[in-house]
């Protein structure tokens, strides 16, 4: 099949690599001159486990092209995906310009039947609207579809490669049909491919990140009651998560989620109850509590020093990313634990496998950038560890614990034992236990 996709962020080149993947033709489309060029010249704008190899082979083989024209990915692709931002607009709404402009674009350029897919995370009635604006335009017949992206950065290419499901909003089943069709390369045995009226898929999606967000918050505020009665987060976490009904994904304490779609998405949820008069108030405590769990590592990292002053003590940040596995530093805990840590006055010198150029670009001249792990450590008051970095969780203590002024370890991903690293003679401080 011949499928555009509008909108070469994360999601549009990790979709439409893997649409090329499997063997249809993909033009990517972007208004980021930069960005584009930057592809045909091979160059990967994203850090995304095996994309960088997958492009390469989907160029060679010319399944897969790069263009600015909107009017040239329209006119060579019956099903078009819009891809683009959908980020939030300040008042926790999600801001619908990008989906907007490029629906008016689509209506100018269409000239014979064409579908349109709403890719990017938008709002119920947001599809409805992009019909709307596009028929303002044309006369040309087409149809939409709400088709949201589940991938996780990190794991990208296999989300998308294997999804655990597709959903597929629709007003005509023979639409449904034809992206069916699309999918059904990417579809394992059980794993189903849901055709659905486009309000429920476009709630879908809300609905999967606010129930994830909501979990993390769930163990996140049991976590600090555990700190308080003497229980252990990570065997509570491994108690209920074996129970079918609950499962063990997402239940992870830590220091909040971050990352460009759990903070916002569930703001625009919530923003849309509001519009309709639904408080939904489960959602805005997980917000409330996911802000609290960042405060109240911060405030572990304070009670350590007893309330002597952070000014010019030097602490080694380990891991910048919201999560391992990519450079996207979107809403990381990283930058406001940072920020924190310099209004106190204390100096930072971070170590990210990836993310360390992302991060420069935000957080300018006022941290210092190390070349390794180890080489973060040297003269450092104390180390704190953000991301859970695979090549974090086994490192030489020892070494640790020489380079270090003091051993002091504040782990905000609990990936050390509590009892061994007090054997091992560190002050170690982790969540929930
Ligand atoms: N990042 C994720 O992990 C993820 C996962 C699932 C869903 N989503 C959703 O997918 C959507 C895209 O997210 P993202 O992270 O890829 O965003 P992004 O900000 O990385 O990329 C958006 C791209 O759209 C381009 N763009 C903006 N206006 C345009 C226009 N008029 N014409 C063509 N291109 C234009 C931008 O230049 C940019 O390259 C959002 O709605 C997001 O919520 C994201
Ligand atoms: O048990 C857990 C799991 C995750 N997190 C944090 O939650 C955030 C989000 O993590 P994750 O969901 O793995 O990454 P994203 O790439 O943000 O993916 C989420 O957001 C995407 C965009 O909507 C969706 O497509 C995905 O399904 C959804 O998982 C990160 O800060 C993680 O550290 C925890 O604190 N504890």
């Amino acid at each position: 099949m011949h499928v555009g996709v509008i909108g070469t962020g994360y999601v549009g080149l990790v979709t439409g690599v893997c649409f090329a993947e499997m063997g249809n033709n993909v033009t990517l489309m972007d208004i980021d001159e930069g960005k584009i060029q930057d592809l045909i010249d091979g160059k990967v704008p994203i850090y995304e486990p095996g994309l960088e190899q997958m492009i390469a082979r989907n160029v060679a083989e010319r399944r897969l092209s790069f263009t600015t024209s909107l009017e040239l990915t329209i006119e060579r692709s019956l099903i078009n995906f819009i891809a683009v931002g959908t980020p939030p607009d300040g008042n926790g709404n999600a801001d619908l310009s990008q989906v907007f402009e490029v629906a008016g674009n689509i209506g100018r350029a269409i000239n014979t039947y064409k579908i349109i897919v709403t890719k990017s995370t938008v709002p119920v009635g947001t599809t409805a609207k992009v019909k709307e604006i596009i028929a303002a335009q044309t006369q040309h017949p087409f149809d939409v579809a709400s088709n949201p992206e589940f991938l996780k950065e990190g794991n990208a290419i296999d989300d998308c490669m294997k999804p655990d499901r597709v959903v597929i909003g629709v007003e005509d089943v023979r639409v449904g049909e034809i992206l069916k069709e699309l999918y059904s390369p990417f579809v394992r045995t059980g794993k189903p491919i849901l055709v659905m009226d486009v309000a429920s898929s476009e709630m879908t999606k809300y609905a999967a990140n606010g129930l994830l967000a909501t979990k993390i918050s769930f163990v996140n505020e049991l976590s600090r009651l555990c700190e308080k009665v003497g229980a252990d987060i990570e065997m509570v976490r491994i108690g209920i998560g074996s129970d079918p009904r609950i499962g063990p994904q997402f239940l992870f304490a830590g220091i909040g989620y971050g990352g460009s779609c759990f903070p916002k998405d569930v703001d625009a949820l919530v923003q849309t109850g509001a519009q309709y008069g639904v408080s939904l108030k489960i959602l805005e405590a997980a917000q409330e509590a996911n802000k609290m769990q960042r405060k109240h590592f911060m405030d572990r990292i304070l009670a350590h020093y007893d309330g002597d002053s952070l000014s010019g003590k030097l602490f080694a940040i380990w891991g910048l990313s919201f999560k391992p596995r990519t450079d996207d530093l979107r809403e990381a805990p990283s930058l406001e634990l940072i920020n924190f840590l310099l209004d106190q006055g204390a100096r930072i010198r971070a170590f990210d496998p990836v993310a360390m150029e992302n991060a420069g670009k935000i957080l300018g001249h006022g941290v210092e950038f190390a070349p390794g792990n180890y080489e973060c450590l040297e003269g450092a008051d104390a180390l704190i560890i953000v991301t859970e970095w695979n090549e974090f969780r086994h490192p030489d203590f020892d070494k640790i614990k020489s380079l270090l002024v003091q051993p002091v370890i504040f782990d905000g991903r609990n990936i050390y034992n509590p009892k061994r690293m007090i054997d091992r003679g560190f002050y170690y401080y982790s969540i929930g236990r």
